[in-house]
């Protein structure tokens, strides 16, 4: 198997089967707290493997005890903050902090923007930032001891990216969604699995990391066209009414309808082959 793998500081990439990426958050030693550096490193990497056409599906999971810790408070109110507090300015001081949010923002949405199919596994804990992050995945299993915290409020601010905007959708009911918000309560696996933030508990981590990777090896062999456009049509679906969605996948489909994989797949399913193979795209 022919594969690019992209390295990174805070990141680990493999690639444990033909097709799928696994990207791990990785500073255990700080929990998987996100840093400024690794919030840029997640763009780098999610931009990089949505254009890669060895890559089919990507699992993401956390080193070490947890998930993710949320945003490296002392990066942020330690760097970040304090290089923005010495501006004077009111309006240059707001220029500064609106490239800040929309660069975390970009990070967190790059799992969103990516072409490719993103399956979080989620062990321990899951605060704050680790709460954008997954519910900008396309599909989150959990272990049973993990718990979920929309933390923000408890640290003084307002989530701004990506949590307020996609855990109402992601929940369907925006009742809890608020719930978690303003009180930053815990939220445990089971309720996650009832409430629909995620689809599956699993036992342990290795279980569940065992478990994701054959779900990607699953989705990985199918027609990458077909697979990429459905994520296109899911996301712009979400935020538009169902005729916009309609349009917007007849518009896709004229062109992906063309596609040699289309007949590819079709035969395959009427011969019961279980090994088809798609070129790469
Ligand atoms: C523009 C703004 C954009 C985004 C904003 C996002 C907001 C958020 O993400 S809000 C959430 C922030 N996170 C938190 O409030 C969690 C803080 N951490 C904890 O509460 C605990 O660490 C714990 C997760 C409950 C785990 O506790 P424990 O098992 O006792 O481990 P610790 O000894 O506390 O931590 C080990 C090690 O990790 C460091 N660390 C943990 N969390 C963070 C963090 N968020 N930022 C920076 N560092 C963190 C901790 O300091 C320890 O480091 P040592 O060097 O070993 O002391």
């Amino acid at each position: 198997m022919s594969t690019n793998i992209p390295s990174f500081n805070h990141l680990k990439v493999s690639v444990p089967k033909e097709f799928v990426y696994h990207v791990e958050l990785n500073r255990s030693d700080k929990l998987n707290a996100i840093n400024k550096a690794m919030f840029m490193e997640i763009t780098s990497c999610f931009d990089a493997l949505g254009q890669s056409e060895d890559c089919r599906v990507i699992v993401l999971s956390g080193s070490g005890k947890i998930f993710c810790a949320g945003i490296d408070l002392i990066d942020f109110s330690q760097k970040s903050l304090p290089s923005i507090a010495q501006v004077e300015d009111p309006a240059r001081k707001a220029k500064l902090l609106s490239e800040l949010i929309k660069l975390y923002q970009e990070s967190m949405s790059s799992l969103e923007i990516c072409n490719k199919p993103v399956l979080a596994a989620i062990h321990g804990a899951c605060i704050g930032a680790g709460v954008d992050l997954v519910t900008s995945a396309d599909i989150r299993h959990c272990t049973k001891d993990a718990y979920f915290s929309v933390k923000e409020a408890d640290v003084g601010l307002a989530a701004d990216i990506g949590s307020l905007q996609r855990l109402p959708k992601v929940l369907g009911s925006d009742s809890l969604a608020r719930e978690l918000c303003f009180t930053c309560r815990k939220f445990p696996a089971q309720e996650a699995l009832n409430s629909g933030l995620v689809s599956k508990v699993y036992e342990d981590k290795e279980k569940m990391i065992d478990g994701v990777i054959s779900m990607a090896e699953e989705i990985s062999k199918k027609s990458p066209v077909a697979i990429q456009t459905t994520k296109a049509s899911l996301v712009y679906s979400r935020d538009h009414s169902v005729q916009e969605g309609l349009n917007h996948i007849a518009l896709l489909n004229q062109l992906m309808l063309q596609s040699e994989d289309l007949v590819t797949a079709a035969t395959g399913q009427m011969m019961k082959d279980k090994n088809v193979i798609f070129s790469k795209l």
